[in-house]
């Protein structure tokens, strides 16, 4: 019986493919599931068909519907794999086919697919513009080398006519995959060792033979990265009608190897641009972790509530919502956690209050005491240097590092300012309310008192976390291997937390990892956003140094973002709904599209004449239900772990973003000044980022400053 395998070409596409044409796709593969070789050769329906001229000879065609059809490499060797590499209609499935060529890469022994015929088309033109470049862009690195890394003739050749990055890019869709990312890895720096080490022997096989060894069925087994083989009717059906998320199946090698090392000797880092993959990592850890013991309970924490029913439902699809697993695993956020510890200690529990309460009794304290500072600076004091260090009296206070505020305080003015906590605290008891960041000082206390509850920690959007709730997560796992995984990216932290996680007894040294390759969205939509970010240096997550996005890039092209400015709000509106209707009109789902703006407000008009013109739309506030249609609308803050076929920005005007009301005078405090900036900086990068295909910034009057060194 032939057996059958799904390469990640198809799985890319089969998502947006109709319903008629995905049952095609089933009944087709089943037949593979219920024939011999011989008879799926004479079966009429099937119609298994070679390719014309095709570049590989081994390539295929069969018959899914009356228009469409599947394209397959079948073995040629007397191995008996057939795979599915994509499906397409009529035309394009023979044009697309007779163009690639499979083979096995020397070094990883993968299966890969480039474009051979484009390749041979364009690399004499490249060849020809090469040779007045004054440089080109692999001249330090010899041909041995690069064959010792994997590179086959006609990579190298094409290789060698390459001046910069930009033309490696625009190759990229034609090399294959394993050679195109040695290259990728080469270019942006990384010494030969290093690539070896990275992409090479992360996917060849331990037990690999000194001499290739080329049948089809070895080479596809080696290709677990990108293809997966299907043993059995049942796993076929399951993976064919649950919608595919192909990363339950499909880990890039860096998420693999970080994901499923057996153990690691204390806390692990796993940083990376946005739509990396991180929180996939994150939850392929848990599946790891569960698989390590019977019993070991796990806590996996994210930012918001929204973004844990998110990511419960994630859990689910990925343990096959097997109830003993999931029963192991705590899906929350840290504040929702230590409220819970925080209550089942004590019932009268006091209740947390909101930023804008808490800024009124700032202000209350300072006008009753009638002291030199504004509330703002009080509650940033309190927030970064008191609970940050979890200060608990004045005596700490007065000998305490003030490390990233702006402006010196003498005694004096601590004394000053520790009269103020004083009353701000006693305003809160007097209320019976506390705020969310002391609920975690208290459980933090109660976590140390007691055996810690879990065996292991995860931690999804880490960038965001104070201190305090940093220390709330390290009492409730005993420090030792495997006790913390955290992601994040610092890229994206716009709540303006600092920590330092080694003082926090988080040390990651040596057990930090970084994930480069944007599954997202397409490389105009990231190589833009990363512009946002070009003026400034972010902080490292662990609190050690600065990150950098230096590598990162993604593997899916499309347009380059649409950037807009209009005459007033009334233009900026209007045309947002005409590009939601063409965008409808396209074939996206209203789901799929999110807009958002800095403000709720902002928000309020576009939702009105979204419907006024008979659009769905939902406002997404704290949680969606799921399966609800409608135009997502959200702020930038909400729309963190969030991710739309198209995102449109909205009101990225000056005032706006940054929004004046919330930056530090530069007077007041000029470090504070500058971290509130790259707050503001980081949202929009955020709200950027959580485009796949397309991507509208607009805004009415003057643009953001933070769009200026932009064309
Ligand atoms: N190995 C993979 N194969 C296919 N798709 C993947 C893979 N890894 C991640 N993805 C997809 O890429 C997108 C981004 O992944 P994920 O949300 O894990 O990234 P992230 O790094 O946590 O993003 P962000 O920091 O922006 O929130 C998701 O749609 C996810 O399904």
């Amino acid at each position: 019986m032939p057996r059958l395998a799904f390469a990640q070409s198809f799985w890319d596409g089969y998502d947006t493919l109709e319903k008629p044409i995905r049952a095609g796709v089933r009944k087709a593969m089943a037949k593979f599931q219920a024939m011999s070789v011989a008879e799926l050769n004479a079966d009429k329906g099937l119609h298994l068909e070679s390719v014309e001229n095709a570049r590989d000879s081994r390539m295929r065609t069969i018959r899914i519907t009356d228009f469409w059809r599947g394209v397959v490499l079948a073995p040629d060797d007397g191995s008996d794999t057939f795979l599915l590499v994509n499906v397409l209609p009529h035309d394009d499935a023979y044009t697309w086919a007779a163009k690639r060529l499979y083979s096995a890469n020397s070094a990883t022994r993968a299966l890969e697919v480039r474009n051979a015929v484009a390749l041979d088309e364009l690399t004499p033109l490249y060849e020809t513009a090469a040779r007045n470049a004054p440089r080109l862009l692999f001249a330090d690195v010899s041909d041995g080398t690069l064959r010792e890394l994997g590179i086959d003739d006609q990579v190298l050749r094409a290789a060698r006519s390459i001046v910069d990055k930009a033309q490696l890019e625009a190759f990229a869709t034609l090399l294959p995959e394993d050679q195109l990312e040695v290259l990728q890895y080469l270019a942006e720096g990384f010494s030969p060792d290093e690539v070896y080490r990275d992409v090479v022997a992360v996917r060849r096989p331990a037990d690999a033979p000194a001499e290739p060894v080329e049948d089809l069925a070895t080479v596809i087994a080696n290709t677990s990265a990108r293809i997966r083989l299907v043993t059995g009717p049942q796993e076929l059906e399951e993976i064919l009608v649950k919608p595919f998320a192909a990363w339950r199946v499909f880990l890039h090698p860096s998420q693999r190897r970080v994901a499923y090392r057996a153990s690691y000797g204390g806390p692990v880092q796993v940083t990376g641009g946005p739509g990396t993959g991180k929180t996939v990592a994150a939850l392929h850890r848990v599946k790891h972790l569960l698989g390590r013991s019977d019993d070991g309970r796990i806590l996996l924490t994210t930012y918001t509530n929204a973004l844990a029913t998110g990511l419960r439902d994630m859990l689910g699809l990925l343990l096959d919502e097997d109830e003993k697993l999931l029963a192991r695993v705590d899906v929350t956020t840290v504040d929702a956690f230590a409220h819970g510890i925080v209550r089942a200690d004590s019932a009268a529990a006091p209740k947390p209050l909101g930023d804008r309460e808490q800024r009124q009794l700032w202000e209350k304290a300072v006008k009753q005491l009638d002291l030199p500072f504004s509330a703002q600076f009080l509650a940033q004091e309190y927030r970064h240097v008191i609970l940050g260090q979890n200060l608990r009296d004045l005596d700490a206070y007065l000998g305490a590092s003030r490390r990233g505020r702006g402006t010196g305080l003498g005694p004096t003015r601590r004394r000053e300012v520790w009269r103020a906590v004083e009353r701000f605290e006693h305003f809160l008891r007097s209320r019976g309310a506390t705020t969310h960041l002391r609920i975690c000082a208290r459980a933090a206390e109660l976590l140390a008192d007691g055996p810690a509850p879990y065996a292991h920690v995860v931690v999804d959007e880490a960038q965001d976390l104070h201190p305090a709730q940093w220390r709330v997560l390290r009492a409730a796992v005993t420090p030792g291997p495997d006790d913390l995984f955290v992601t994040g990216d610092p890229h994206q932290r716009i709540y303006d937390s600092r920590v330092s996680l080694g003082s926090l007894g988080i040390s990651t040294t040596g057990r930090s990892f970084r994930l480069r390759v944007n599954y997202r969205s397409t490389e105009e939509i990231l190589a833009w956003s990363a512009r946002l970010l070009a003026p400034v240096d972010v902080e490292a997550l662990e609190g050690e140094g600065t990150d950098s996005l230096a590598g990162y890039r993604s593997l899916l092209h499309g347009h380059r973002p649409q950037v807009q400015g209009y005459a007033t709000r009334q233009e900026e509106t209007e045309a947002l709904v005409e590009r939601v209707r063409t965008l409808l009109a396209e074939g996206l789902a209203p789901h799929e599209i999110g807009v958002c703006a800095r403000f709720n407000l902002s928000l309020d008009a576009a939702e009105d004449k979204l419907k006024a013109a008979g659009v769905p739309v939902l406002r997404v506030k704290g949680q969606v239900a799921q399966g609800s249609e409608g135009v997502r609308l959200a702020t930038m803050h909400a729309m963190k772990g969030l991710e739309f076929r198209a995102v449109s920005v909205l009101g990225v005007a000056e005032g706006s973003v940054p929004f004046s009301r919330e930056i530090t005078p530069r007077e007041a405090d000029p470090l504070q000044h500058e971290a509130d900036l790259l707050r503001e900086r980081c949202l929009l990068f955020v709200a950027c980022t959580r485009a796949r295909e397309t991507l509208s910034v607009s805004w009415s009057g003057t643009a953001s400053p933070f769009l200026s060194h932009l064309s």
